[in-house]
């Protein structure tokens, strides 16, 4: 979808090459691998989008670091903070760029949305609210060997959205309540975060019920919201509706709505490194060629901690 002068899928790795050379024959891509190993060591790939499940991001990460390439990976990028702690820590030290795959923070939606939040238009903020929850039949969300589980799935987007509209700031207390899936991993969630000043957020993520899948915030002059809370194409400010459609003209099926969407955070991978600078991390930016882990609370451990010891009555084995 994206100039070739620009961005070029070179090549394409599955852990079977026959499936590797199907997806590359589909889709014009010249080489197909079977390891990604030998991706990883391609001269021709510059950036490696890690898209394989959970509990294999960090394993692939660290390959594709070591072998020197800036790497973005699919969220959440770890099952818990000492993964993510881990691959930043790596990154950082062989100087390469390093990315979340929070492909919501890129969309125009979120953009303009940003630009209500600068101006003022809210006034004071006072609480902010996401819900993202369908009934999805994938396997690996309900299977604890696949980090599956409604948090890490998707109340990342919910805790992403919350934690942008409040600055990055971290809550002073979360509570959590959850019902628990059969096989252990939280199937229903909801988690009040608490900021300084009582400024409030609350979020909603499901793998058995459908929800608002919306994210809003509210503030002393005004409301904003924004939907769908993952993929969002729709901003409201009081009774002013934008639409930013993304079906960019492209043909193909997608397993997920909205996949099209994926070019943007593409296109800010690229701004990075053209920049060729750090992005902020911990708010300051550095020469040369840094590394962005797109830091949010739930990747701190604290949060992460909290919740699975609220919902899962333990720390489970891939509590954030
Ligand atoms: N940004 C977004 O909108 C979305 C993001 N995601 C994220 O993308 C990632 C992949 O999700 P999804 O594509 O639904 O996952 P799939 O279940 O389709 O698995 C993706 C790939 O993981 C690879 N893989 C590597 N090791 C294993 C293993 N041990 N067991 C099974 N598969 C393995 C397989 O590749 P192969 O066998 O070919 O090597 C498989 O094709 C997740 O982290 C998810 O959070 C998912 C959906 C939407
Ligand atoms: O990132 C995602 O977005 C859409 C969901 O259906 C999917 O399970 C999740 O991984």
């Amino acid at each position: 979808s994206l100039p070739r002068s620009d961005h070029q899928v070179v090549a394409v790795a599955a852990r079977e090459l026959s499936r590797a050379r199907e997806f590359a024959q589909k889709h014009g891509i010249p080489r197909a691998y079977g390891s990604y190993q030998e991706l990883a060591e391609d001269p021709n790939v510059e950036v490696a989008y890690i898209g394989t499940q959970n509990p294999q991001h960090k394993a692939t990460v660290l390959m594709c670091l070591a072998a020197g390439k800036a790497v973005l990976c699919e969220k959440p990028m770890g099952v818990n903070a000492a993964e993510v702690r881990e691959m930043v820590a790596e990154a950082r030290s062989r100087g390469l760029f390093l990315m979340e795959g929070l492909w919501t923070r890129f969309f125009p939606a979120t953009e303009a949305l940003k630009s209500v939040l600068a101006q003022g238009t809210l006034g004071d903020l006072r609480a902010a609210r996401a819900e993202m929850g369908f009934v999805i039949a994938l396997p690996r969300l309900t299977d604890w060997a696949q980090a599956g589980g409604a948090v890490l799935d998707l109340g990342i987007y919910c805790v992403q959205f919350i934690s942008m509209v409040f600055g990055g700031q971290r809550p002073e207390k979360i509570s959590a309540v959850a019902r628990v899936h059969e096989t252990g991993v939280d199937d229903t969630v909801s988690v009040l975060l608490q900021y300084p000043g009582g400024v409030q957020g609350s979020f909603t993520c499901s793998i058995s019920s459908k929800l608002s899948n919306a994210a809003s915030v509210s503030g002393t002059k005004d409301r904003a919201e924004v939907s769908p809370t993952w993929a969002p194409v729709e901003l409201v400010v009081n009774n002013d509706r934008k639409e930013f459609p993304c079906s960019l003209g492209s043909k193909e099926i997608y397993n997920f709505i909205h996949s099209p969407g994926m070019i943007y955070e593409a296109m800010h991978v690229r701004k990075c490194l053209r920049k060729g600078k750090g992005v902020e991390d911990t708010g300051r930016s550095k020469p040369g060629r840094g590394c962005l882990a797109a830091r949010h609370p739930f990747h701190s451990g604290s949060y992460g901690n909290y919740i699975s010891q609220d919902v899962l009555g333990h720390p489970s084995a891939y509590s954030m």
